[in-house]
């Protein structure tokens, strides 16, 4: 695991389940029971920053100046020449080639051992009885401080080897530099050994001085790479394209120098070069195009199929889930960070390789034209690196400020478009202009942050990057001066450092990318591994729906407010065939009532039981099948009136157009043009609230449920909508058991039973003689109905 993964995210014991919950916020706002025990069952890998000051950063820093300064002690031993015999000559006693070497490799095995040191230590502290941790830990220290007394052992050998064997006048011969190399790697192992024994009270520190950052779960570059292992072949494929055309980019510059060569001393192979040069772009063009080709096809089969599991991931949650999140939010994530994501994991993993095997390819070839040049170009690159990683930090965060605050507009783009008819008749146009234009400006200050940010570290880029071209430049012309270079293989080298110095700028953006991507697919992990709290299915499918639905002491509480009770020991029983009819003032929980019953929400006490089987045992999927729901204000889906009866359940035609005239929607449906085929527009605004309430009621019929629930409606219909609407439910009732919350007088009459519901309770049950005779709540409310002369909401008028 790399550093920056360290910090981003500790992952847990790789065997376990490592998924983080979205609702983990929940707990650390103090959430619910629910919370908490979902949260049991599933492994959380806790978000945590770690500071920057911290004691393994400074074995890092003791690494790096370590690397550097073997490394700078070698190249310093000799010219060009010298370090070409110290390489393809060497020997032991003699060249300093392998101490250099060693350094680097020392650099990166104590890099990644401290770095899983420090990352074991962390998950201990979250996981005291894991299995293996500690053994883990204690492993790595003892390999660490294994290596380094094998490092320092090499080095001490490697002085006296320098030192003894030689006679007086080759030891007067030989560079100083390289014994202080081995004097350098002899001391820097000291320091590192005695740096890496009070590494397990020092780094096991970590818990005291991390930082919980909830914005941060589990993912990590790994896991966003994980994402595009079905389009392996593809990006094999292009894979092969990019070596092509990296490996053109590489040997172009040297003939490019041939042709200068050949050109200076009118050597008769200047065509043929030239030809060699042509045939080297042409066939490193047509490798391009498979790369691009190959890399693009493989991110949009990836960002499809990540698209689908997500939106999958989305619609199975709980409706507690969303009444959580914001639409806006999620489908934010559905477009733009699976875009983001889409980018980096094709896109952007392309022009990594190919800028790596760009940088890679042209040092080699630079080192073996120039040794000597090459190091005081490298001597350039960890002042570069430095500020490169600083950079994508900051950058990192602020893009990811950058985004929420994006998110946070969209959400109110499109609240107010979708609801534009309220706006406009509320004249809210200036209102919400100035709050989506204040959500604006509130990325726009993170924008203007990135803009100088970015510009900035160009420009440190340019002095350092030009800098360092320049310093190439007058070394190795002073070279071509001394004889030890041509003017053709300056030019060369020159075109392989530029190589190098585009390479690491297009690289040090791409880290940017990638944090971008890591940010974007922390929120999408969150939302793919979430489980729901309820299961869309499995449990009971009884043969019929039959029996007894039973309300049992069910106390109930939204998720979204889990500090007010809104039902409260609620207990009532419908009988098959009964029509129950439910009253009570607004806001009473008559709603919350139906809820249960659809499952959208589990009872927090009680139970209920449809015959005898708990709720919560019956599929949930099974139990909608049977239930047909028309609610107060329908919602239509934007397609075809045909196809919306249709989304009660597959059917013919003909079923289709009887379940229609039952809601007494056939008529006005036929005296549209295009009938059944006209498209109602979004949530059917292209009809009218009876005609939507009719085609509710046609779609909720051609499921012949055994069940229904109906919200009557408030809004006031002219009376031969009204007329038609209550035709059409009386004859949906009939027959079946029902379940209504009523709002006019005539329904309440015919039930046979009613139940009065204020403030969560029962407050009242019976007929409508029994309750008009108890003279309590129920009699208030039909008789305020009454005396306001209305005839069709008995609620509205007690509110
Ligand atoms: N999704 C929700 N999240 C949080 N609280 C909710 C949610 N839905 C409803 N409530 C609250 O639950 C209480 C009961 O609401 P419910 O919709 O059941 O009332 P109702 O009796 O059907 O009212 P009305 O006749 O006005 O439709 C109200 O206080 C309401 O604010």
């Amino acid at each position: 695991m790399s550093s920056s993964q360290t910090s981003d995210s500790i992952e847990i014991d790789q065997n376990h389940d490592t998924r983080y919950l979205i609702n983990n916020n929940d707990k650390v706002n103090g959430g619910n029971t629910q919370t908490d025990e979902a949260e049991v069952r599933v492994k959380i890998l806790k978000p945590f920053t770690l500071p920057f000051m911290r004691y393994n950063n400074l074995l890092r820093l003791i690494l790096l100046i370590d690397g550097i300064t073997c490394v700078t002690l070698w190249l310093a031993g000799g010219d060009s020449t010298q370090l070409r015999k110290s390489i393809f000559h060497f020997t032991i006693t003699t060249s300093v080639f392998d101490l250099a070497c060693l350094a680097l490799a020392r650099m990166i095995l104590l890099f990644l051992l401290w770095t899983r040191f420090e990352d074991t230590a962390a998950i201990i502290i979250d996981h005291p009885r894991g299995t293996g941790l500690l053994r883990r830990k204690t492993i790595v220290l003892f390999l660490s401080i294994l290596f380094t007394l094998g490092f320092m052992a090499y080095s001490m050998a490697k002085l006296i080897l320098l030192y003894l064997p030689a006679s007086k006048a080759d030891r007067a011969a030989m560079n100083s530099s390289y014994v202080g190399c081995a004097i350098a790697s002899l001391v820097f192992t000291l320091i590192e050994l005695v740096a890496t024994l009070p590494a397990n009270t020092l780094i096991s520190r970590v818990g005291q001085y991390r930082k919980f950052n909830p914005s941060k779960g589990t993912a990590n570059l790994r896991r966003v790479l994980g994402l595009a292992k079905e389009e392996f072949w593809i990006i094999l494929g292009g894979v092969l394209a990019l070596l092509v055309s990296s490996g053109t980019l590489m040997i172009a510059p040297y003939f490019f120098g041939q042709v200068i060569n050949n050109a200076i001393t009118r050597n008769e192979g200047l065509n043929t070069t030239v030809v060699i040069l042509l045939a080297i772009y042409v066939g490193g063009s047509i490798a391009s195009f498979f790369r691009s080709w190959l890399f693009t096809l493989a991110g949009e089969r990836l960002v499809a199929r990540i698209r689908k599991m997500l939106f999958n991931a989305i619609i199975v949650q709980e409706i507690g889930f969303f009444d959580k999140n914001r639409t806006g939010e999620l489908t934010n994530r559905l477009s733009s960070d699976t875009a983001v994501i889409q980018n980096a994991v094709t896109v952007n993993i392309s022009m990594l390789l190919r800028y790596i095997l760009q940088i890679i390819g042209s040092l080699i070839v630079m080192f073996i034209l120039s040794p000597s040049v090459t190091g005081v170009l490298l001597a350039v690159v960890p002042i570069i690196a430095i500020m490169a990683v600083l950079y994508g930090r900051k950058l990192r965060d602020l893009r990811k400020k950058f985004q929420d605050e994006l998110a946070n507009a969209s959400n109110v783009a499109e609240e107010t478009i979708g609801n534009i008819r309220t706006v406009r008749s509320f004249n809210g146009e200036k209102k919400t202009m100035n709050h989506y234009g204040e959500m604006i400006e509130n990325s726009y200050n993170i924008g203007r942050k990135l803009a100088l940010y970015t510009g900035l570290f160009n420009g440190y880029m340019g002095i350092f990057a030009q800098g360092a071209i320049v310093l190439v430049l007058w070394f190795g012309a002073k070279q071509v001066l001394e004889g030890h270079l041509t003017a053709g293989l300056l030019t060369s080298f020159m075109l392989y450092a530029l190589n190098v110095a585009m390479a690491f700028a297009f690289i040090t953006s791409l880290y940017g990318d990638f944090m971008q991507a890591v940010g974007a697919s922390v929120r999408m992990f969150e939302l793919m591994d979430r489980d729901p709290e309820l299961k869309l299915e499995g449990g009971l499918k009884p043969q019929k729906f039959q029996g007894v639905l039973e309300f049992k002491e069910v106390s109930f509480k939204y998720p979204a407010r889990s500090d007010t009770e809104v039902l409260k020991d609620i207990n009532f029983k419908i009988k098959p065939g009964e029509m129950v009819a439910l009253v009570g003032p607004s806001g009473g929980g008559k709603s919350t009532t139906v809820n249960l019953i659809e499952q959208f929400y589990h009872p927090n006490t009680g139970s209920i039981a449809l015959g005898d089987d708990d709720l919560r045992n019956v599929d949930a999927v099974w139990l909608r099948d049977n239930i047909g729901l028309v609610s107060q204000e329908p919602i239509l889906f934007a397609c075809s009136i045909y196809d919306n009866i249709q989304y009660g359940c597959d059917a013919t035609r003909s079923e289709i157009e009887e379940a229609a005239k039952q809601a007494n929607a056939h008529d006005f449906i036929t005296s549209f043009s295009e009938g059944y085929d006209t498209l109602v527009g979004e949530r059917g605004v292209r009809l009218s609230g009876g005609q939507k309430q009719r085609v509710a009621i046609a779609r909720a019929l051609i499921k012949n449920p055994s069940l229904l629930l109906l919200d009557e409606a408030t809004s006031a219909l002219d009376a031969e909508s009204e007329y038609l609407v209550q035709e059409a439910i009386d004859r949906a009732m009939n027959g079946r058991t029902v379940l209504v919350i009523a709002h006019r007088l005539s329904t309440v009459r015919s039930a046979s039973k009613v139940l009065v519901i204020d403030k969560g309770r029962i407050v009242e049950e019976g007929t409508h003689d029994q309750l008009i005779e108890q003279g309590g709540v129920y009699k208030k409310l039909v008789l305020r109905q009454l005396t306001a002369g209305a005839t069709t909401n008995p609620s509205e008028n007690t509110a």
